[in-house]
């Protein structure tokens, strides 16, 4: 990923890179607040959040063009995939303020952030988001506090109430024993709690997370992954607005309610995460989908597809009955019939088979839904050996059995709507 969240270094159309450490703060002092970011702080959470991102963007970077369209709304979160130098990068960092766009008009709430035909460029700590990178990006000669006290300094409140709303954000994030450290003296999955409860601290209006695992050693991610799911969807902060770029398909099924997909500056493909994912319709959506994701909802030994079929498997955290679930299997999981299986505890769905697709070493079948089964069905795929194809002789429209062990199958809790 490219450094969007405002490395150092000056680059070309950066807006004044080393005055900012992320989409929401820079490094001058807090008296720079002035009377708009004070008449801000004092809008309620549910005025500033009522009107969600309108963003119509044209950005250019040497030669590359960004040209889209996004429109995020108020607490929905929207997952931005893509393959590298699609320009994910390069429109979190538009929305931050940290490029100067071409031409580009972003409203963010009842805000007006960038209108360039109108010369509106409201500046980067005064647009109330806020930008998590790869990188934590922490101030190295402040300590986790005093990092997290930034923002709320800069937006006009006192030094004892900023210190108050860091240890708050602190604790949320479970590094309130690290509020003295500086950022030399904490591990990488450390900093970027710490760089979350940053983030969180000025109460940002809409929230950007630029790969934010991206960094973390394996052992450090699942645990920053597990919170950033918690502030995401379990309202740790009421109804945030996020727009995440990421490029692993599970964290866009548990965290997004929808996907947009980018490929060279431009939009392909966008709709809600199960249905661009059931039916992928640019190729690195194709690519990225390569699970099978039954929705449904969690309850006793798996996940209730619409139709109330149980769909046997796992649960990878602790799940609620009744909670929106997805069910997630590898195609090559899947064996394929063509009459019922009989025997050992696994999901078994008769389909129609709509489509045969090479993949590589295998042939990917497609199901479309047949009248002796659930439509839910339509859209899922197996990977079978072409040598298998030929010994079951099928053809599109053949009528057949997918059949999946239980222990193959993971549920995953699904991104839960605020209403
Ligand atoms: N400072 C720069 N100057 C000129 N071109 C740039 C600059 N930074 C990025 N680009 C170009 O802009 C395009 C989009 O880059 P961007 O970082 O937004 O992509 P991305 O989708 O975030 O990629 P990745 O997945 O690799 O992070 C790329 O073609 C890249 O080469």
């Amino acid at each position: 990923m490219s450094a969007a969240g405002a490395g150092p270094e000056s680059r070309e159309g950066h807006r004044e890179p080393d005055r900012t450490v992320d989409g929401a703060l820079r490094t001058d002092t807090a008296d720079t607040a002035d009377t708009a970011d004070t008449a801000d702080t004092a809008r309620t959470a549910d005025t500033a959040r009522t009107a969600g991102l309108t963003a119509r963007v044209t950005t250019r970077r040497g030669g590359f063009t960004l040209d889209v369209a996004v429109q995020v709304a108020p607490g929905e979160v929207v997952a931005v995939l893509g393959p590298n130098g699609s320009g994910k990068s390069t429109l979190l960092g538009t929305l931050a303020g940290l490029f100067d766009p071409e031409s580009a008009t972003v409203t963010l709430a009842d805000r007006v952030l960038t209108d360039t035909a109108a010369g509106v460029a409201v500046p980067v700590h005064r647009r109330r988001v806020g930008l998590l990178s790869q990188q934590a990006l922490l101030f190295p000669h402040l300590t986790a506090r005093e990092n997290v006290a930034f923002g709320p300094r800069c937006a006009g409140q006192g030094r004892r109430a900023a210190g108050t709303v860091a240890d708050r954000w602190l604790a949320e994030m479970g590094v309130a024993e690290l509020a003295d450290r500086r950022p030399s003296e904490l591990s990488g999955g450390q900093a970027q709690r710490v760089a979350i409860a940053r983030a969180l601290a000025v109460e940002p209006d809409l929230l950007l997370l630029d790969e934010p695992f991206a960094a973390l050693d394996v052992d450090a991610a699942p645990a920053v992954r597990a919170l950033l799911r918690r502030v995401v969807r379990d309202s740790v902060v009421g109804g945030q607005t996020v727009l995440l770029v990421t490029h692993d398909v599970l964290d866009a099924v548990v965290l997004a309610d929808r996907l947009v997909v980018l490929a060279d500056g431009d939009v392909v493909e966008q709709g809600p995460t199960a249905e661009v994912l059931a039916r992928p319709r640019s190729g690195f959506a194709a690519r990225i989908a390569g699970l099978d994701l039954v929705t449904g909802t969690a309850g006793a030994g798996g996940l209730h597809a619409s139709d109330g079929t149980l769909v046997s498997g796992a649960a990878s955290e602790p799940l609620d009955h009744g909670e929106p679930a997805v069910a997630v299997f590898a195609p090559r999981s899947v064996a394929v019939h063509r009459e019922r299986p009989a025997g050992s505890p696994r999901n078994v769905v008769p389909v129609r088979l709509a489509a045969m697709e090479p993949q590589g070493e295998v042939v990917r079948l497609r199901a479309g839904a047949s009248e002796r089964g659930p439509a839910w069905v339509d859209g899922l795929a197996a990977d079978v050996t072409p040598a298998a194809i030929a010994e079951l002789g099928v053809e599109p429209g053949d009528e057949l059995w997918f059949a999946v062990k239980a222990t193959e199958v993971a549920v995953h809790p699904m991104r839960r709507r605020r209403r």
